[in-house]
C-alpha cells in the first residue's frame, strides 16, 4: 500500500475507509449471497448519487461546453468491426499458469508483487521502516522466501526498482525473461509458473438465435463512435474539427481483478472522439484559453531513464517544447485536469504520464494518462490518445464505407504531376488475361518513378515495369500504348481522412479516487470519517435535523424539505433520537455538505440554522436566505466562506 495522506495531514487508513464505503452502501460486491463475482460491483443508494453527478458535471463540462455530439451506441458488438479494429486479434493482456495448482496471474502484475515483496524484504533485513497493513500481513502469513526479511545487493535492488517503474511497458516475452531472470515463481506455493501466453480480454457472445453472428460485449464506446463518424460530420454541416461523446458500459475479461473498483470487469466509461484536420498541426481554437495552466507532466524521456518525477509546466510550454505532441492533445489534457478538480480530486495528487512507445495501444501514436495517487499507487483513471486516423482508415477500408472529410478549397490548388495514358483499345489485346494487373501495376507507380520512365520512353520508345505474377515479374510497354508527361491538375475539393484526439475516462477509476482523496478524520474522541464531496456532486446535499421529537418542529421540517425539493435539491430528514453531533457525523460519512437544524427559535420567528460539514460553522437567517445560499452552494456558485460573510453567524453559546 502506498502512503497517501489525507487533507490533515494524517496517513490515509485505507481499511477504515473501504468500511465506511460499504457500510453506507455506496458500494458492495454483487451477487454476494451467492459467493460474489471477482471484479464485478454494484452501487448502493449515495453511490448512485454520485455516480450520476459525476456524469452531470461530466457533461456540462464537456458535452455542453465543447459542444459535442452526445450518441449513445450499443454495447453489443458484432466481431467484424472489432475484428478490424484489432480489438480480436490485439486486446490482450499476458497471463501465466502455474501448472500444479491451476492458479492464473496476471504476468505484470505477478511480477510487481514478488519484486515488491522482495524490496520489502530488503528494507526489513536493512532495519528501514515497512509500512504495516493488510496487504503486507497478508504476504507475511504465505511465508514464501519472496517477502522473507532478506538482504539484497545494492545493484539488484536498483534493477527491480527499475523494472518495477516500467513495468507497464513490458511485452509477453520481456515478461518471460523477467520471470526466468528472477526466479519469479508462485508467490503462494513457490512453484513454476508457465511462460507468459496472451489472453484476449473481451467477453464473446452470439447475436441471435442462429449463433451465426458471432459479437462481444464492447471493450470501449470508441467503436460506435467511428462506424456513426459519417453521419455526425453530415449533422454537424460538414463543418470540423467536432467531436462525439458517448457515457456508457465497457467490459474487459480482466486475468485479475483487483483493488476494488479500480480493475473490474464492467465498468461505465465517458468517451470523446474528438475528429481533428491532420493538417497544419493539429491546432485548436480555444489552445489560449488553457496555455497559461501549470500541470504536472511525467514525460516518456524521464521513465526511459526509470524515474518518475514529475515536470511542472504551463501546456503553452509543453506544446512549444513539443513534449505534449499537439494544441489539441494539449488542449485536452488540461480541460481533464480541470474536471478532475471540479469533481473533488487533489490536484496535488495529480499527474499525467506519458505511454512510452511499446506501452501504447495498438492504435495510438502518442497517449497521456491522468494519473491520481492513492493508497494503490499512481491509478490510471483517463487516458488521452492521440489515436491518428488509425480507425477510421480501417473501417472505411473494410467496408468501403467514406469515413472521411470532402471540402471545397476556398482557393483551388494547382498540382504539377506526371500523369500516364493508356490507349486502353489496345492495352486490353494485347495483354489479355494480365491486362488488369499490368495497368494496377503502372497506375501505382510513384511520381519518381514516372519521371524517370518518361525519359526511359523518350530514350528508347519503351519501358519496362514491374508486375508480380506476370511472366517474369517484368512487362514490357512500347509508346504506342503509353503516354507520360507532367501537366497540372486544378484541385477544388480536399479529401482526408480525420485524426482522433481520445479523452477516455473511466468512471468508477474516478469516483474510487475522488473518494480517497477528499476522505479525512475529525479529531475527537472517537475517530469520525468525513467525505469532503464539493457540494456539486455530493449525493446528498442537505440534511434536516429537528432538535428533539417535539411536535412542533415536524411541519417546518416537512415544509423545508418539499421546498428543497421543488428547488430540485436532495435532501434527508433525520428525526432520529440520536443526539444532534450523531446525527451529523453519520451525515458526513456521506459527505453532505450542508446541514440545517430546526429548533424552538425556528417556531418563534422563522429562522434557521445552516451547517457546514468541513468547519462545522452555523449561520442563522429566515428561510428565503437559508435556500439561496443552498443553492449558490450547491450549483457550486458560491462557496462556505461567502456565505459565511453575507449571513450572521450562529454560535453554540446561542443555542445554550
Ligand atoms: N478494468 C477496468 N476497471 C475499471 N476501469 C477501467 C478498467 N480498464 C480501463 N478502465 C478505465 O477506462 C479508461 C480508459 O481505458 P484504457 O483502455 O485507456 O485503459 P487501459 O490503459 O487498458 O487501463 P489499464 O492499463 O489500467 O488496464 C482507463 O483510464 C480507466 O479509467
Amino acid at each position: 500500500m502506498a502512503t497517501t495522506t489525507t487533507k490533515t495531514g494524517q496517513p490515509l487508513d485505507r481499511p477504515t475507509l473501504d468500511s465506511l464505503l460499504r457500510r453506507r452502501l455506496f458500494y458492495t460486491p454483487a451477487f454476494e449471497v451467492y459467493g460474489g463475482v471477482a471484479g464485478l460491483y454494484d452501487y448502493g443508494p449515495p453511490g448512485c448519487s454520485l455516480q450520476a453527478n459525476v456524469i452531470d458535471t461530466w457533461r456540462k463540462h464537456f458535452v455542453l461546453e465543447e459542444d459535442m455530439l452526445e450518441v449513445d451506441c450499443t454495447m453489443l458488438t458484432p466481431h467484424e468491426v472489432l475484428k478490424t479494429s484489432g480489438h480480436v486479434d490485439k486486446f490482450a493482456d499476458w497471463m501465466c499458469k502455474d501448472p500444479k495448482t491451476g492458479e492464473i496471474f496476471r504476468a505484470d502484475h505477478l511480477v510487481e508483487e514478488v519484486l515488491e515483496g522482495r524490496l520489502m524484504g530488503d528494507k526489513e533485513a536493512r532495519g528501514q521502516k515497512v509500512e504495516v497493513d493488510e496487504e503486507k500481513e497478508a504476504k507475511k502469513k504465505r511465508k514464501t522466501k519472496d517477502t522473507k526479511a532478506v538482504k539484497l545487493p545494492d545493484s539488484l535492488v536498483q534493477e527491480y526498482e527499475e523494472t518495477l517503474a516500467k513495468i507497464d511497458n513490458y511485452g509477453g516475452d520481456e515478461l518471460g525473461l523477467l520471470i526466468n531472470k528472477y526466479e519469479i515463481r508462485n508467490p503462494t506455493t513457490g512453484g513454476e509458473v508457465l511462460p507468459p501466453v496472451a489472453f484476449n480480454l473481451m467477453f464473446q457472445t452470439s447475436i441471435g438465435p442462429s449463433s451465426n453472428l458471432a459479437g462481444y460485449l464492447r471493450p470501449e464506446t470508441a467503436q460506435g463512435q467511428f462506424l456513426t463518424f459519417q453521419k455526425l460530420l453530415e449533422f454537424n454541416q460538414q463543418s470540423m474539427p467536432f467531436a462525439s461523446a458517448c457515457i456508457g458500459k465497457s467490459f474487459r475479461n480482466e486475468i485479475s481483478p483487483r483493488a476494488g473498483l479500480l480493475r473490474v470487469r464492467e465498468f461505465l466509461m465517458a468517451e470523446i472522439e474528438h475528429f481533428v484536420d491532420p493538417e497544419g498541426g493539429k491546432k485548436h481554437p480555444r489552445f489560449h484559453e488553457v496555455k497559461d495552466v501549470k500541470i504536472g507532466l511525467l514525460d516518456r524521456k524521464v521513465q526511459l531513464s526509470g524515474r518518475t518525477e514529475v515536470t511542472y509546466m504551463t501546456m503553452g510550454e509543453a506544446v512549444a517544447t513539443r513534449t505534449v505532441d499537439s494544441e489539441t492533445l494539449g488542449y485536452f489534457i488540461v480541460r481533464i485536469y480541470l474536471f478532475l478538480i471540479r469533481v473533488g480530486a487533489d490536484p496535488k495528487k495529480m499527474r499525467f504520464r506519458q505511454h512510452m512507445a511499446n506501452e501504447m495501444a495498438h492504435y495510438a501514436a502518442d497517449c497521456w494518462d491522468a494519473e491520481l495517487l492513492t493508497s494503490y499507487g499512481w491509478i490510471e483513471c483517463v487516458g488521452c490518445a492521440d489515436r491518428s486516423a488509425y480507425d477510421l482508415t480501417v473501417h472505411s477500408k473494410k467496408t468501403g464505407a467514406p469515413l472521411c472529410v470532402r471540402e471545397t478549397r476556398t482557393e483551388p490548388l494547382h498540382i504539377v504531376e506526371w500523369q500516364v495514358d493508356l490507349d486502353k483499345k489496345k492495352f486490353g489485346p494485347k495483354f489479355k488475361k494480365d491486362g488488369k494487373a499490368v495497368e494496377a501495376a503502372v497506375e501505382a507507380l510513384s511520381q519518381d518513378m514516372r519521371e524517370k520512365l518518361a525519359i526511359d520512353l523518350e530514350k528508347t520508345g519503351k519501358i519496362e515495369v514491374d508486375v508480380s505474377d506476370v511472366g517474369n515479374g517484368k512487362v514490357e510497354i512500347g509508346s504506342d500504348l503509353i503516354k507520360i508527361e507532367e501537366r497540372t491538375r486544378v484541385e477544388h475539393t480536399r479529401e482526408y481522412t480525420p485524426n482522433v484526439i481520445e479523452p477516455a475516462f473511466g468512471i468508477g477509476r474516478i469516483l474510487y479516487s475522488v473518494m480517497e482523496h477528499v476522505y479525512w478524520s475529525r479529531e475527537g474522541s472517537e475517530e469520525r470519517g468525513v467525505l469532503s464531496f464539493p457540494p456539486p456532486i455530493a449525493p446528498t446535499k442537505v440534511l434536516l435535523v429537528p432538535l428533539s421529537g417535539h411536535q412542533d418542529f415536524k411541519p417546518l421540517v416537512q415544509r423545508l424539505s418539499n421546498k428543497l425539493r421543488q428547488l430540485g435539491i436532495s435532501n434527508r430528514i433525520d428525526d432520529s433520537s440520536a443526539s444532534i453531533g450523531k446525527r451529523y457525523s453519520r451525515n458526513d460519512e456521506l459527505g453532505t455538505p450542508l446541514g440545517i437544524t430546526v429548533d424552538f427559535q425556528s417556531v418563534k420567528d422563522g429562522t434557521f440554522t445552516l451547517r457546514d460539514r468541513d468547519s462545522t460553522k452555523q449561520v442563522r437567517a429566515d428561510e428565503e436566505k437559508i435556500c439561496a445560499a443552498i443553492m449558490s452552494i450547491v450549483e457550486g456558485k458560491k462557496e462556505w466562506a461567502d456565505v459565511q460573510q453575507e449571513l450572521p453567524e450562529f454560535t453554540q453559546q446561542e443555542a445554550d
